[in-house]
């Protein structure tokens, strides 16, 4: 397509967006619920023909030299398959929240006052090569009565299409418009151009994405954005740590998997424990296959590991490379993760009290866990359901963002004929 061709598109796309988000506002639980469970019999039923336009995709990522982890995120296998037929049952079966009306306080004058939930209206999404997103976010947008268009990574094209085209079916079978959820089937960087600008047709855009994605949206987007932005985590394996339980989360916040946001990619260890700590820690990451970059004090103890510059504090790997420093103190912990962390998570291990809770008050990230891995970032392990993402925002939602993020709150009053004055 032609950058005036994208731009009639996006055109298109918005202003169909926007008429079926009143249809999907105005849509009962039956509906919305009768229209995810299509979607999993579409999946089930087109297992084939998903896995072989993802095969598409893999080959093409595999020739274009794509990094393991994130050939890990593009494949759509049996497994994956499940789980997002599973996660669309799940979110099927959870309340609606639209339309329910809390906090009501009657005012003297009889007034009563009180909030309802209600829909965004239309969410645009951004996201990485990553297609068991595309059905999370549709469903979870969809369940919270909202319309979407969703811009996946051009690395997953072939897949997304394919999926999309389920979701639509899946909506027609349930009475809802097919154009509640829209895949953008080009992987023309314009439409993003495109979709950020779109007051008219896009109330709020979720970018899930790193520093590229980041860079434009800064320039460009008009749009309010509920950014979903890089995670450069850290652990801090402070000097009441208890070091076997330190061992196990550091592996797993590590290890878990690569690529996810909330892998970890600093390690600060305290000076007092670091000698016992982290020589059996390197040995068991090395047999993992995980690089390791450390300051001068971590290469006294671990010499094969290369120099960390500045540069990695600051670096997203989302791949096996860890960068390792020795820290004199709490302070400088944390003082480290304000400057060079992207305030998505990061983890303390310790039995101090008194550093939990510093800790937690004072790193200004969107979840600060104690003696857990980073790794649990994710709304499914908190408890929401299914999460559309991780928000490093502060306003409107902050940290995994499930149903509730994908909404807002209205003032309603119902009275009986009062007068003001
Ligand atoms: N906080 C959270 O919940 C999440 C955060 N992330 C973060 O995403 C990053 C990893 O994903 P990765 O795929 O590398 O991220 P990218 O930022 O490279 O890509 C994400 C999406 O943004 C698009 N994009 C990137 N740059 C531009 C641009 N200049 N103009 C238009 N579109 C652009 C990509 O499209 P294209 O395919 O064309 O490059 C893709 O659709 C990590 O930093 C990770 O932490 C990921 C998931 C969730
Ligand atoms: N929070 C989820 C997803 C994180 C995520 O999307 O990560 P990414 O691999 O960067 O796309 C999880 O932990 O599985």
């Amino acid at each position: 397509m032609k950058s005036l061709d994208i731009s009639e598109y996006m055109t298109q796309l918005g202003t169909r967006a926007r008429a079926a988000s009143r249809a999907i506002a105005r849509a009962d639980d039956t509906a919305k619920s009768g229209a995810l469970r299509a979607i999993a019999r579409g999946l089930q039923a087109n297992r084939d023909a998903l896995i072989a336009a993802n095969a598409i995709d893999l080959a093409r990522a595999r020739d274009n030299g794509l990094e393991p982890a994130m050939l890990d995120r593009l494949k759509l296998d049996d497994k994956a398959l499940s789980r997002m037929i599973e996660g669309l049952t799940q979110i099927a079966g959870m309340p609606d929240p639209i339309g329910e009306i809390t906090e009501v306080k009657i005012r003297p004058n009889g007034m009563r006052v009180g909030r309802m939930r209600v829909p965004l209206g239309v969410i645009g999404i951004i996201y990485e090569s990553r297609p068991n997103v595309t059905i999370d976010a549709a469903a979870l947008c969809l369940k919270s009565g909202n319309a979407t268009i969703l811009r996946g990574g051009s690395e997953a094209i072939e897949s997304n299409v394919a999926l999309g085209a389920v979701i639509r079916a899946g909506l027609e079978e349930a009475g809802l418009p097919s154009d509640a959820i829209q895949v953008i089937e080009t992987t023309d960087r314009a439409a993003v151009g495109a979709l950020v600008t779109a007051t008219e047709y896009v109330d709020v855009i979720v970018p899930r994405g790193g520093k590229r994605l980041i860079a434009r949206l800064t320039e460009e987007a008009r749009v309010p954005l509920i950014k979903h932005l890089d995670g450069n985590c850290h652990v801090y394996v402070d000097s009441a740590a208890d070091l076997a339980q330190a061992h196990t989360i550091a592996l797993n916040a590590k290890t878990y998997r690569f690529g996810i946001c909330g892998a970890m990619e600093t390690l600060l260890v305290h000076q007092s424990v670091v000698t016992d700590f982290l020589p059996k820690l390197a040995a068991e990451l090395r047999a993992r296959e995980v690089e390791l970059r450390g300051c001068e004090r971590t290469r006294a103890l671990l010499p094969d590991a290369a120099v960390a510059t500045q540069e990695d504090w600051f670096t997203e790997y989302a791949a096996p490379v860890l960068a390792i420093k020795v820290v004199d103190s709490l302070d400088e912990a944390i003082d480290h993760i304000e400057y060079y962390g992207s305030h998505h998570t990061d983890s303390i291990v310790t039995d101090s009290v008194t550093h939990a809770r510093r800790f937690q008050r004072e790193v200004d990230s969107a979840s600060v866990l104690v003696n857990l891995p980073t790794c649990f970032a994710d709304g499914f392990e908190y408890g929401l359901g299914a999460e559309i993402g991780i928000s490093t925002n502060k306003l409107h939602a902050r940290g995994p963002v499930g149903l509730e993020g994908l909404t807002t709150l209205k003032w309603v009053l119902d009275g009986e004929g009062q007068q003001r004055g």
